[in-house]
């Protein structure tokens, strides 16, 4: 930018180059047409009528001496002619060199001067040359006459005297000069009387002789004088000097001609690259203007997005000043715009987060030159709330920070949601009892607090005897209320650090940490049991229901929460066994008579080579169209002995024996190649997933293991999917972003299965590389029966869409499930109402049916 003091002097220095170039144009136009011709020719012509008259001035002197021309009016007139042209030579044009003036001046001098001499010389030759004419004229008539009169009284000398005279008149000889004025002067002594009658006469004669003899070479001498003046050479000198001067002149002029033209070419250049620099500093300033308005736009959307975003917005200085907040940001936190400008964001600190967060957050931000995380911040009213922040440092041109954004987003709504969800997935929905997975992390906590302080923990496993015969007779509302009040029962007897789970079902486990001494664990059970088996009121009816309980103790049965859940349900089966409303403690040979879990762990080690395991399929449809869009292998054991067995069953016997990793690698290859036989089939296939164990996970190198399986049936990576339980990813979460990685760059498409029943908060789902979220069956069990759950899983697909993940929801039963979960936007249903697990053969026809849809 130009201040106008810089503009003027700019101003003013164009105005004094305009006015020193015009001044050069003029002067140089001026220069270069100075050598005018007319003045040249006039000053020319000058010279030539001298020079012509002056060679004519010595014709007209010659013409008189030879007496060919008896007058001086030609002479005279040459004479006047020279005079009157005279004053025109004496200035030389104005544009003679300065250089050539001396010479020329000197020279012309010298021409006027010889002038003078020769005009003084033709006087004297006037004079002379008329009384020389006159003598000349009457010598042969006096001559005659006297001779005449004399007869041969003439002195004897006088005849000869008289020829050499008029020889000499004719043609003068410098040495008869002396010879005749002897002679002369011989014969003007002659005496008078001794000379014939006519002595005057001879004197006369002798005068006009004397006349000849003296004036003839004095005549001839001036004749010479006037014809060798150097007038002649000195015209041609000074018209040689004013020639070249003249030439000079045009040169000088030339050179100014051409400088002139050269400065005007410049000058045309320079309005040619003038004109072309207006232009597209037209065209410059024509786009910069059009980019002005497309920044202009863009700020205006800015403002707008600004003004209208729902997420809270605040602009703040190097110092954490607050220089603008937005709309949300006052709705969020409750101050208007003036109580915070000038403020930093520190008053809106909750005291929830420590001063080492802050620094690890500033530490961050400065390093990365962002920050993202949850946050507890505190409004103006001192309600405390959860957001998540992004901050952003802005640096212009990677130098020191110019200022600092925020942008939040108040999640208390999905805090409350999380935490919901969080409860019923760690909680029965029937008694509110902590549900399995809250109990094998309770089983798991008490057997570190056991091995930690030395005192025993238990688990005991209870069963209600005889509880379906109640749902089968009195109806599930009944049953279910003898659950909750059964739930109720075995709280109040527990002490606060125990837990009571229901497993699902009548059945229930307790567990019993850091018992004084081992028969607590047995003293507990039977007040529990005792309480459980007080008569219930329910629905008019009084019913007494019995339990059978199985106890195990921590260290000394078992140290795993599997081992410790699978033999307290052996020890539960063995009261069962000896009569029911009993509790047992497990012993080592409970274990191997009652469930022949080593057993059939053992069965599991060849059922893959004997070909007992099998992989189903199960359709997945759109939600919008119901057409087949996809499926899920899920591996069966078809036991020769006991028929078909659960893979909620052997799929953590595997895990547990380290079976997994095999199975899981089998699973694989037997869908690809499954997938490959319905493609040569000519099957339209849909693209199937597997589920993978966190066991097999952690083992095995999963994106290898699918490219070479991929590879080896010749399968494109659309086709195959995996699933992965959201426990798995938690659990090494800086391991399964690097393998999600890895798997996104293969294109194959990862699932996160039984959502909602792990611990992870979705906020820390958004790290992972997911495309698709299953919404575990227990949500959608609840659909329908006018419940919570409902709610939590339309807010899990809200939250789920939130984070671009497509959502498949898993056991959809009825149709009004189904309706539900697409009125609230699901992508993706599978369930028995629309296809059970079927083999591959049913699948195949599956497929074929889908070719007409
Ligand atoms: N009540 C009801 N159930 C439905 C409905 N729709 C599907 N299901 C069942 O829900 C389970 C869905 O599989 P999952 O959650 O991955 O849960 C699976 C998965 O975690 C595991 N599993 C099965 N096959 C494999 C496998 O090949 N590898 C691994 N690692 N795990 C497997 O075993 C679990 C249980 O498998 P399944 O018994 O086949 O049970 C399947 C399926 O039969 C419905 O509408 N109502």
């Amino acid at each position: 930018m130009t201040t106008p003091r810089e503009r003027n002097r700019r101003w003013l220095l164009l105005a004094l180059g305009g006015v020193a170039l015009a001044s050069l144009l003029t002067w140089l136009f001026v220069r270069a047409g100075e050598v005018a011709p007319e003045v040249h020719y006039s000053y020319m012509q000058s010279l030539r009528r001298i020079e012509q008259a002056d060679v004519e001035l010595n014709a007209a002197v010659l013409g008189s001496y030879s007496d060919l021309v008896h007058n001086y009016d030609a002479l005279v007139r040459h004479l006047r002619e020279i005079r009157e042209e005279r004053p025109r030579i004496l200035n030389f044009p104005g544009w003679t060199p300065v250089d050539h003036l001396p010479l020329l001046n000197a020279k012309l001098n010298d021409l006027l001067a010889a002038q003078l001499a020769k005009e003084a010389e033709i006087d004297r030759f006037q004079r002379s040359n008329a009384v020389l004419r006159n003598s000349l004229h009457y010598f042969p008539q006096a001559a005659e006459h006297y001779l005449q009169q004399a007869g041969a009284a003439a002195p004897p000398e006088l005849g000869r005297f008289l020829r050499a005279v008029l020889s000499f008149g004719q043609g003068p000889d410098r040495d008869s000069v002396v010879g005749l004025m002897a002679m002369l002067e011989r014969l003007e002594k002659v005496p008078a009387e001794s000379l014939a009658k006519e002595p005057a006469g001879l004197a006369h004669l002798l005068v006009h002789a004397r006349v000849i003899i003296e004036r003839r070479p004095e005549v001839d001498q001036q004749v010479f004088r006037i014809m060798h003046s150097p007038t002649t050479q000195l015209h041609e000198e000074l018209t040689r000097l004013y020639t070249a001067g003249h030439a000079a002149s045009l040169s000088i002029a030339a050179s100014y001609r051409r400088l002139l033209y050269t400065v005007a070419l410049l000058l045309v250049l320079y309005v040619i690259y003038a004109v072309i620099r207006i232009d597209k500093n037209r065209r410059d300033l024509a786009q910069r203007l059009k980019a002005q308005r497309r920044a202009e736009a863009q700020l205006r959307l800015y403002a707008r997005v600004f003004t209208s975003a729902t997420e809270g917005m605040t602009i703040t200085d190097a110092q954490s000043r607050i220089l603008a907040v937005n709309p949300a940001f006052c709705a969020i936190t409750g101050y208007a715009v003036e109580e915070v400008i000038g403020q930093t964001p520190a008053i809106l600190n909750s005291g929830r987060q420590g001063p080492e967060f802050y620094r690890q957050m500033w530490a961050e931000l400065l390093e990365y030159g962002q920050w993202h995380g949850e946050i507890w911040n505190r409004r103006k009213d001192g309600g405390i709330y959860p957001e998540w922040l992004s901050l952003a440092a802005v640096r212009e041109d990677g130098e020191a920070v110019s200022h600092y954004i925020g942008v939040f987003t108040d999640i208390s709504e999905r805090k409350q949601n999380e935490a919901r969800i969080q409860h019923l997935a760690h909680h029965d929905a029937l008694t509110g009892l902590p549900n399995r997975l809250l109990l094998e992390d309770r089983i798991a906590q008490a057997i570190v607090k056991a091995r930690r302080s030395k005192l025993p923990a238990a688990v005991v496993f209870v069963d209600l005897d005889r509880f379906k015969n109640i749902n089968d007779t009195l109806g599930h509302e009944i049953g279910d209320h003898l659950l909750i009040q059964a739930a109720q029962r075995g709280l109040a007897v527990l002490r606060e650090t125990d837990t009571l789970s229901r497993l699902g079902g009548d059945e229930f486990v307790v567990v019993l940490p850091e018992l004084e001494q081992v028969q607590d664990a047995m003293h507990v059970t039977r007040k529990l049991l005792a309480a459980m088996g007080q008569p219930y009121l329910l629905a008019g009816h009084a019913l007494t229901v019995t339990g059978s309980a199985g106890i195990v103790l921590c260290p000394d049965d078992g140290v795993t929460v599997s081992e410790l859940l699978r033999k307290a349900d052996a020890a539960m089966y063995r009261a069962k066994d000896e009569g029911r409303n009993t509790a047992r403690f497990y012993a080592p040979d409970i274990n191997r008579a009652s469930l022949g879990e080593l057993l059939l762990e053992n069965d599991l080690r060849g059922a893959l080579e004997r070909g007992e395991l099998s992989m189903h399929y199960q359709p997945k449809v759109d939600a919008a169209t119901s057409r087949l869009i996809g499926a899920e292998a899920l591996m069966r054991w078809q036991h020769p002995e006991h028929g078909p067995i659960s893979p909620v069953r052997f799929i953590p016997l595997a895990e547990e024996s380290g079976l997994i990793g095999g199975l899981g690698q089998w699973a694989i290859h037997d869908v690809c190649r499954q997938q490959r036989a319905w493609l040569d089939a000519g099957l339209p296939v849909v693209p199937v997933a597997v589920n993978i164990s966190a066991h097999q996970f952690a083992q095995q190198d999963v994106p290898k293991l699918v490219a070479e399986a991929l590879a080896r049936h010749r399968l494109a990576p659309d086709l195959l999917t995996l699933e992965l339980t959201e426990s798995l990813l938690m659990r090494n979460a800086g391991r399964a972003v690097e393998v999600l990685h890895e798997l996104r760059a293969m294109q194959i498409d990862v699932a996160i299965d039984d959502f909602g029943t792990g611990y992870s908060s979705l906020s820390y789902l958004n790290q992972f590389p997911l495309q698709a979220l299953k919404i575990d069956r227990a949500f959608v069990c609840e659909i329908g029966e006018e419940g919570a759950s409902g709610k939590l899983a339309s807010a899990m697909i809200a939250m789920a869409h939130q984070l671009d993940l497509s959502v498949i929801a898993e056991g959809v039963e009825t149709e009004a499930q189904r309706d539900y979960l697409r009125a609230h936007g699901c992508d993706q249903f599978q369930g028995f109402l629309f296809g059970r697990p079927q083999a591959a053969e049913a699948m195949g026809a599956v497929l074929a049916a889908s070719r007409q849809t």
